[in-house]
């Protein structure tokens, strides 16, 4: 990005809807040189009263769950009934490896190709923060650019599914079909998140044990939910390769919607995220600049020597950091 960045002309962009800006636009967005990140804000505070109109959906889900099949599908469906849909992702693993493996256009290739459709792969450099914060800031300028669905996508691993949680109105978890022992293998955490549960690849010799996955896990969602809950998730199924069930699928997210809205708890959801966000970058920007304070780095190697040989317990360990780094700091 050598030529000046205008933003008013960004933002104008934007708003016609015109590709190639909305994808300079999610570039500067993505863009950590500081320059970039003033650009970024600037156009963001332009484009924030434009968006918010959109429904917002999670979609997580181990590797091998059929995701792209499934966005694939899924948005395919959205589109063909009028509705404009943008796939962001969320991989943590493209931060270590420097490969983006989510929102892959080649694996999703009816909605690669269609018009009414939006794909950003992951951000591939940064903290899990740091992609996630991108990811979140994009929500906005796809939302201004008119796209009412946004697909986020993440994997079932880590902590990139309470991040994608966090920047999204309702939580879609895929699954395979499992019983018994295998269920304890889900990991409660993520059942806790979910809005929507779905066993996937319910088709051909597949369909009788999705059912009774399902069955099951809505037999042990029961317990994890106070009963008074104002939204109880629904456990059902179906085939990213056939097509079935999604119907009844985007049903249940949109009845999620219409049950938050009408409670106010949509818009409470939506300003608990921005004060969330607010002091996850605070911990976030905190955090580099301990890891960077020339003192802390000095000190750091003996400091972790002590602990390991135990002649200074954590405690004081990080009592000492601390104080290096405020000294630095003044
Ligand atoms: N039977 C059946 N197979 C499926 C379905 N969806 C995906 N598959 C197959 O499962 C494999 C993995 O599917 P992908 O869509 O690439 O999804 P993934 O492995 O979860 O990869 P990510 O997109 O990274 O999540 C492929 O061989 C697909 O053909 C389905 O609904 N039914």
């Amino acid at each position: 990005m050598a030529r000046v960045i205008d933003v008013d002309q960004l933002a104008r962009g934007v708003l016609e809807g015109k590709r190639g800006v909305l994808a300079r636009a999610i570039t500067l967005v993505e863009s950590k040189r500081a320059d970039h990140r003033a650009k970024a804000q600037e156009l963001l505070v332009e484009l924030l009263p434009k968006s918010g109109n959109a429904i917002r959906v999670g979609i997580t889900g181990v590797p091998g769950v059929g995701k792209s099949t499934f966005i694939d599908a899924l948005g395919t469906m959205l589109t063909e009934q009028g509705h404009r849909v943008a796939v962001l992702a969320v991989d943590p693993s493209s931060t270590r490896t420097g490969g983006s493996i989510l929102g892959d256009k080649t694996r999703m290739n009816r909605l690669s190709v269609d018009e009414q459709a939006f794909i950003r792969p992951s951000p591939t450099s940064g903290t899990l923060g740091g992609v996630a914060q991108a990811t979140r800031e994009t929500i906005v300028l796809v939302e201004a650019a008119g796209f009412d669905v946004v697909l986020v996508e993440t994997v079932g691993v880590g902590q990139s599914e309470v991040a994608v949680a966090n920047m999204t109105d309702c939580s879609l978890f895929l699954t395979l079909a499992r019983t018994g022992d295998q269920l304890q293998g889900i990991k409660k955490g993520i059942l806790e998140l979910a809005d929507v549960i779905a066993v996937n690849k319910a088709d051909g010799e597949h369909e009788l044990d999705a059912r009774k996955a399902a069955r099951e896990l809505a037999g042990a969602l029961k317990l994890l939910r106070p009963p008074d809950a104002l939204w109880h998730p629904p456990v059902l199924t179906c085939s990213g390769l056939t097509g079935v069930g999604l119907d009844e699928l985007w049903s249940r997210v949109l009845e999620h919607q219409s049950t938050l809205r009408d409670a106010g708890e949509l818009d409470e959801r939506r300003r608990r995220q921005q004060v969330e966000w607010t002091w996850m970058m605070v911990h976030d920007e905190l955090w580099r600049q301990v890891r960077e304070s020339a003192a802390v780095r000095s000190l750091a190697p003996s400091l972790e020597e002590k602990v390991r040989s135990g002649e200074l317990t954590a405690t004081l360990a990080a009592e000492q950091i601390l104080k290096a780094f405020q000294s630095d700091s003044r």
